[in-house]
């Protein structure tokens, strides 16, 4: 339960405020506005186009944080309602944007639009009216690590100077622009350079988040069952999908890119604390994972199929993954992070923030909940009759 006398990592009481979050309604949105409502006094004015991710915070209207949510349906596109709720706020958390992987080169100007146009008139509004942003970018900024361009069997392969990711001195490292995959990383990259920039020429007040693979419930959509049939969304759900209807997990390219996983938990956490310690987080860019929970995106699977096989009680499949080319699975024009470590030295030392939770653990979590929520579904959506 919410308490008024919650401290900031000085020792000062926390006041509560009024936080504009826009993108409420999506996977990060949904576990910041909980966190908000559960543990803080916080304000939350949430917009997004879609609410059905936060409906349980926002109904029934007796829930005791009541009166600390409010929900906007609103297009940031095209809305003059946004600079007014960007007013009343003290502080805007900036979530909105297209980032699933298979939009990047199917769909590359909605791509562009969405994380670098659209954001133009929430980071203008926040600079003009002296208000507080925390904006959502990406790991995806560092592109490719230094250590992809050597030899495959170079030792030098090995050492952090070549793959760890530092918010201060990693070079953004994308492909040619026909490797339409970029475009993403690109759009946040100008959107970061122009928050800087306001930052350093109009002394807007900012934060800058790089999420590096936080997973876990409410994570994007299953195909057919709450999104598109032929919607492809990250690889949690995509593999969730393949393991909830037991079909084999799509390895691309062979599954030999490397990510680090983090718990959306742990990560909410690291946001709570950059919006209770303004003093330490402004004029910062965090990254946020976890360098611990490393894995192929192989080795990946091979875990959440294990893991699954626990939690469903159901066995695993005799041929639990399949290879598949980029190019079928994501169409021309795409391409691929290698490796993703995030250097914690800069949110250690500003906010004192570690993750805690193992691979194991967030995956047996989050199957849990997937097989909680979704494998009656998928059994009816399986027996239904095709339509002649
Ligand atoms: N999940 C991750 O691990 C991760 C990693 C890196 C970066 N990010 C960044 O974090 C942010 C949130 O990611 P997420 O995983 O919650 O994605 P999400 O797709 O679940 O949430 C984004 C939300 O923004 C809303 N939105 C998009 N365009 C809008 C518009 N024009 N007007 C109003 N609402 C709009 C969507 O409806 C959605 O609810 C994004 O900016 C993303 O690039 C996330
Ligand atoms: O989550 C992040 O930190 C960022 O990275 C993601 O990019 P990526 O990690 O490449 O996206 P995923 O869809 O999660 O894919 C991870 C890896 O799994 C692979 N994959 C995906 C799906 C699948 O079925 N099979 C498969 O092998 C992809 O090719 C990729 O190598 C997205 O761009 C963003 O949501 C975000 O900015």
């Amino acid at each position: 339960m919410a308490s008024a006398a919650r401290l900031d990592l000085d020792g000062n009481a926390i006041k509560p405020m009024t936080i504009c979050m826009i993108g409420a309604g999506g996977f990060i949105g949904s576990h910041l506005c909980e966190k908000l409502m559960a543990e803080t006094m916080h304000k939350v004015l949430a917009v997004d186009v879609y609410n059905d991710k936060i409906r349980h915070l926002l109904e029934p209207a007796a829930h005791p944080w009541s009166d600390r949510i409010q929900f906007h349906r609103i297009n940031i596109k095209h809305d003059s309602r946004l600079e007014g709720l960007i007013k009343m706020a003290d502080l805007t958390v900036n979530l909105a944007a297209i980032c699933t992987p298979a939009d990047y080169n199917t769909r590359p100007l909605d791509t562009i639009y969405s994380n670098f146009i659209d954001a133009l008139p929430v980071v203008k509004y926040c600079s003009e009216n002296n208000k507080r942003l925390i904006h959502f970018s990406t790991c995806e900024v560092y592109g490719k690590t230094i250590g992809s361009f050597l030899p495959k069997d170079s030792p030098l392969r090995q050492d952090p100077a070549y793959y760890l990711l530092k918010e201060d001195a990693s070079p953004c490292i994308f492909g040619s622009i026909e490797k339409q995959r970029w475009s993403y990383a690109c759009a946040k990259q100008l959107i970061e350079r122009l928050i800087y920039a306001e930052g350093a020429e109009n002394g807007l007040e900012f934060t800058i988040v790089r999420p590096f693979n936080w997973i876990g419930p409410r994570m994007d959509f299953i195909p057919g069952i709450d999104g598109p049939s032929e919607g492809v969304p990250r690889v949690l759900a995509c593999f969730s999908n393949n393991l909830l209807r037991r079909e084999p997990l799509k390895l691309v390219d062979g599954g030999q890119s490397q990510r680090t996983f983090v718990y959306i938990k742990d990560a909410i956490e690291a946001v709570l604390l950059m919006i209770d310690n303004p003093g330490r987080a402004n004029g910062h860019i965090f990254n946020v994972g976890n360098p611990n929970n490393e894995a192929t995106v192989k080795q990946l699977a091979e875990m959440m199929t294990e893991v699954y096989a626990k939690v469903s009680g159901e066995p695993s499949l005799e041929v639990p993954t399949v290879d598949v080319s980029s190019k079928e699975f994501y169409g021309e024009g795409y391409d691929d992070s290698d490796k993703r470590i995030p250097d914690m030295t800069i949110i250690n030392k500003q906010l004192g923030w570690n993750p805690k939770t193992s691979l194991w653990d967030l995956l047996e979590s989050t199957l849990t909940y997937q097989h909680r929520t979704y494998a009656e579904a998928i059994k009816q959506a399986i027996a239904k009759p095709v339509a002649s």
